[in-house]
């Protein structure tokens, strides 16, 4: 079978410096992976990379079979790989209805279903989107990415800053995207306890190389596992 993502030997940065210095791993369609690593590892700098934002230095990536390496964000987009990056790029100036259909693309996802998703948006569907709560951009980021019926979707951080109630919330929308509709995803978050349960997968970075890619149930089952990759430094306090 063809992996859904295939990334080999990935070196990847900003201008000439290098922050992934040869990353490789796969993921299955219809898998969720957590990307996880302490502050500055290259969490974003990969999902940038896949989503074709950085400066590509070697290696490949191939989704559904086709070499995307050289392909400009927009046609990765059409290909079917869907982002929310940390900055949640919602449209400020339209309604979170104007925000949904504007970028939609035929599938299962409709303004319907993310709004049962989230009633929470149909209730401000006239609201635009500067008016919203950091927890409710969230939702219409995520929602927005929905819309454009992705079969990979990347999510920087979804639950960074946002009040315990509203994460638990988004958790709880995760779980049925990933696990209700099959919906492969890879998904960067600091606090891993929260995130691993949700997950087949999990990739580790540290200083731009991959230092555990495997099941994510060892790293919650086994303590020491998870120390050994997860609980140093910065990563201790995030993660406790
Ligand atoms: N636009 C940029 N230009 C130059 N260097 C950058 C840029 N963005 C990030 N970097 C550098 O790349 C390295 C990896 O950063 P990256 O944001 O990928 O890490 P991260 O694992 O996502 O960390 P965080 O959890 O802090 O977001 C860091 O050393 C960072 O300073």
């Amino acid at each position: 079978m063809t992996a859904l993502l295939r990334i080999d030997r990935l070196v990847s940065g900003y201008g000439e410096a290098r922050v992934l210095g040869g990353v490789s791993f796969e993921l299955d369609e219809g898998r969720s992976l957590s990307l996880l690593g302490r502050n500055g590892a290259g969490k974003t700098t990969l999902v940038d990379t896949i989503v074709g934002v950085t400066t590509h230095h070697s290696g490949t990536i191939s989704f559904a079979g086709v070499d995307l390496t050289r392909t400009r964000p927009e046609r990765r987009a059409a290909a079917g790989i869907g982002w929310v990056p940390q900055e949640r790029n919602i449209f400020r100036s339209l309604t979170v209805e104007e925000n949904l259909t504007a970028i939609a693309r035929p599938g299962p996802w409709s303004v319907e279903r993310v709004y049962s998703m989230f009633p929470r948006l149909k209730e401000r569907r006239f609201n635009r989107g500067n008016q919203l709560s950091g927890g409710e951009q969230q939702m219409l980021a995520l929602g927005r990415a929905l819309m454009l019926n992705p079969r990979l979707l990347l999510l920087d951080e979804p639950l960074e800053g946002l009040a315990p109630i509203i994460v638990d919330e988004l958790l709880a929308a995760l779980r049925k995207i990933i696990d209700g509709e099959g919906m492969s995803a890879i998904i960067i978050e600091q606090k891993a306890r929260k995130i691993l349960p949700l997950t087949d997968r999990t990739v580790v970075l540290e200083r731009g190389l991959v230092s555990y890619a495997g099941e994510s149930a060892p790293l919650l089952a086994d303590s020491e596992i998870f120390d050994r990759y997860l609980a140093l430094g910065d990563h201790k306090a995030a993660t406790a």
